[in-house]
Formats: C-alpha cells, sequence, structure tokens
C-alpha cells in the first residue's frame, strides 16, 4: 500500500499534553486486497506491531484545534489520560488498533489531524481515503461546536460519500465549565443526521464506545453475512451510550 508520508513535527515543538509518541508502526500492511480503500485480508494478515487482523479501515479524527482530538486517542490507544500543557498537533499523525468485532479482528487506522487552519490543506488530502471520521466539538468551548457545520461542509466536500460520520462533544468531565448542552449536540447531531455522543478523554467516559461503535458499522458495511441482522449505528449508540452523570447547564 502506498501511503502519503505524514508531516510530522521537526522538532519545532515539544510534546503536547496528549502528544503521540513516535509511532512504532508506519500503517504499511504487508500483503493485502485493497478494496476501495479498504483493506481486506484473504486471510489473517500481521500488522507491524505483531497483531493479526482480517480487515482494516481508516478512520480520521476532526475538528478544531484545541477540542481532544489527541487525547481521545491516547485515551483509546493507551488507555491513558497526560495532563499537562496544551501544544498542538502538527499535520497528521496516526495509530493503529486491533479491535474484536464479532470475531472477526478489525484493524482501525486511526489518523490524527491538526486541527489548526494552517494545516487544513493537510487534512484535505487524507479525507478521500477515510472510511469514518470522527468529528469533535468541546463541550468547554462555544465556537468549536458552532464550527461543526463549516467541518462538515468541508467533510462533504472532500471525503467520500458514504463514509461514516458521528458527532463526539469532548471534555464532558470539565462540568463546570460547560458551555454546550448534551441538547445542542443532540440537535445539532439530528439536524444532520449523524450518531451522536459525548465522551472525555480524560475520564474515558465513552471512548471506547465510539470507537467501537464505528468498526462495527464499518465491520457489517464490507462483510455482510446472510441472516445477519442489519447492524443499526444510531440504535446502537444510543442504547449503550453513558450519560457524563452530571449537570446539564
Ligand atoms: N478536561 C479535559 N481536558 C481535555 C480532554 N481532552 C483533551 N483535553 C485537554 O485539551 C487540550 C487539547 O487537547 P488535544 O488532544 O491536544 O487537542 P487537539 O484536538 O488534538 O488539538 P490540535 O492538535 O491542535 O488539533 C489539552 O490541554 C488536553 O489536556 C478531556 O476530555 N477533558
Ligand atoms: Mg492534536
Amino acid at each position: 500500500m502506498s501511503r502519503k508520508k505524514s508531516q510530522r513535527s521537526k522538532g519545532n515543538s515539544s510534546p503536547a499534553s496528549c502528544s503521540i509518541p513516535p509511532p512504532k508502526e508506519n500503517g504499511k500492511v504487508g500483503n493485502d486486497t485493497h478494496t476501495n480503500g479498504m483493506v481486506m485480508a484473504g486471510r489473517p494478515s500481521l500488522s507491524n506491531s505483531g497483531e493479526f487482523y482480517d480487515i482494516s479501515f481508516k478512520v480520521m479524527l476532526v475538528g478544531d484545534s484545541g477540542v481532544g482530538k489527541t487525547c481521545l486517542l491516547v485515551r483509546f490507544k493507551d488507555g491513558a489520560f497526560l495532563a499537562g500543557s496544551f501544544i498542538s498537533t502538527v499535520g497528521i499523525d496516526f495509530r493503529n488498533k486491533v479491535l474484536n468485532v464479532d470475531g472477526v479482528k478489525v484493524k482501525l487506522q486511526i489518523w490524527d489531524t491538526a486541527g489548526q487552519e494552517r494545516f487544513r490543506s493537510v487534512t484535505h488530502a487524507y479525507y478521500r481515503d477515510a472510511h469514518a471520521l470522527l468529528l469533535l466539538y468541546d463541550v468547554t468551548n462555544k465556537s468549536s461546536f458552532d464550527n461543526i457545520q463549516a467541518w462538515l461542509t468541508e467533510i462533504h466536500e472532500y471525503a467520500q460519500k458514504d463514509v461514516v460520520i458521528m458527532l463526539l462533544g469532548n471534555k464532558v468531565d470539565s462540568a463546570h465549565e460547560r458551555v454546550v448542552k448534551l441538547e445542542d449536540g443532540e440537535r445539532l447531531a439530528k439536524e444532520y443526521g449523524v450518531p451522536f455522543m459525548e465522551t472525555s478523554a480524560k475520564s474515558g467516559l465513552n471512548v471506547e464506545l465510539a470507537f467501537t461503535a464505528i468498526a462495527k458499522e464499518l465491520k457489517h458495511r464490507s462483510m455482510k453475512t446472510p441472516n445477519e441482522p442489519k447492524f443499526k449505528l444510531h440504535d446502537y449508540v444510543k442504547k449503550e451510550v453513558k450519560g457524563s452523570g452530571c449537570c446539564k447547564s
């Protein structure tokens, strides 16, 4: 698989509080067959990290700078939240994680994009290959929520028509600083017909669920097993999502 070269920081910034350590693997997949960008392995493939997988998808994290994209990925990949000062992602980076979805090993190649405007053209180039997009805003930052519409316009311009989109309202642990209500997120998601949940990279709330739901949807889309009931992403999210358990403002 040919992969576009990632634009990495060349040392002009020190690691962010949630900076991703240098990748142990570079997303190169060995003997895979590619179907519309999706990687199908005829027999289980071995990822560079030594994990077997049956099928592979690309997921992109997008949203304004500071909404918590990198932290969300670090929480999902490493189960950690590294508190500290915030330093923005430069360009684009990625991590792989293999999930077991109903007995099928699904590898998610998760691209962490820079939210800063000056990297937008880098991000545009990656939309085309994405199978799913996690679009984040920060519940403590109104403008990050107001910008969701612009992000969706951009997504519709650059991404594939059938890309799976999920809206995430991050930082729900910061109850006292919350300025975007749960209902506002729900309303916006309904308006655009996308599934929605609130998350916290800090506490871990719904982080696993967001990625698992995406993996299930992509797996079901690509492997239609006869007699298997149709997977409904919206219903699954509604059933599984956990509330922040606190203070709607
Ligand atoms: N309280 C709280 N803080 C968070 C959470 N997620 C991220 N943060 C903080 O928000 C700041 C920005 O987080 P990042 O993950 O680096 O943001 P980003 O979206 O990757 O930003 P860019 O790389 O510039 O696009 C950091 O100081 C994090 O510690 C969260 O769930 N809760
Ligand atoms: Mg980042």
